[in-house]
């Protein structure tokens, strides 16, 4: 199980600052998808050339012109890209031809998907490479989360790796790991602990 950071509320500086702090408990760093409206692929390539030795994602939440957004992502040298689940079956193809032409990867992001258990096999069926629960901050704030999700799509999924986002605190983490995703991603759950590093490395712990 790996453990992505994502950084959501940050400008680069503190982007890499915060990186530091964590970086030997964290397997990815994830530039949120706020980070690239204020800031653009300039975070991901600052983070690649910061923490060349930790995989990047660019967190896209692509909806079209898949290919082109894709390429760009990996020119700036993101390894992973995101993609949503809502996107047309041409564009999430699209996404994952020009990610191999690349070397990189493709997560596609579920927020939103109706039907999770059939989209998951369709997208799962198009080669990419993680599928991802998500329960965005909009219905976190009224108590969701993604765990039961989680158990849909590992009851579906074949060939990708899962993943899951939103909310997930130290607190909530064992529910997590009882169902074993392939990638567990955490943004304040750490980033606004009082301690950063000690919060990354147990959560590390408890994963591994
Ligand atoms: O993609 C996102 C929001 O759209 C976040 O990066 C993701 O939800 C993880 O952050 P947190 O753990 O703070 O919810």
């Amino acid at each position: 199980m790996e453990l992505q950071l994502a950084l959501d509320l940050v400008n680069i500086p503190e982007a890499i600052a915060l990186v530091k702090e964590v970086e030997e408990h964290i397997d990815i760093v994830e530039i949120g998808t706020p980070v690239v409206i204020n800031e653009g692929l300039h975070a991901v390539k600052a983070i690649k050339e910061a923490f060349p030795n930790l995989k990047v994602l660019a967190d896209l939440k692509i909806m079209d012109a898949a290919g082109y957004e894709v390429m760009k992502a990996s020119e700036a040298g993101a390894d992973i890209i995101t993609i949503l689940g809502t996107a047309e079956d041409m564009s999430i193809k699209g996404a994952v031809e020009e990610a191999k032409k690349h070397g990189k990867k493709i997560l596609v992001d579920m927020i939103a998907v109706k039907d999770l258990a059939g989209r998951a096999k369709e997208v799962d069926a198009m080669g990419v490479d993680y599928i991802c629960v998500h329960t965005g901050y909009d219905l976190q704030a009224i108590g969701k989360n993604s765990f039961e999700d989680l158990q849909t799509i590992k009851s579906v999924v074949k060939n990708a790796k899962t993943a899951i986002a939103g909310g997930i605190k130290l607190e909530t983490l064992p529910e997590v790991v009882k169902v074993q995703p392939d990638l567990v991603i955490v943004g304040g759950g750490i980033t606004g602990q009082a301690d950063k590093k000690a919060a990354a490395a147990k959560m590390q712990q408890m994963i591994n």
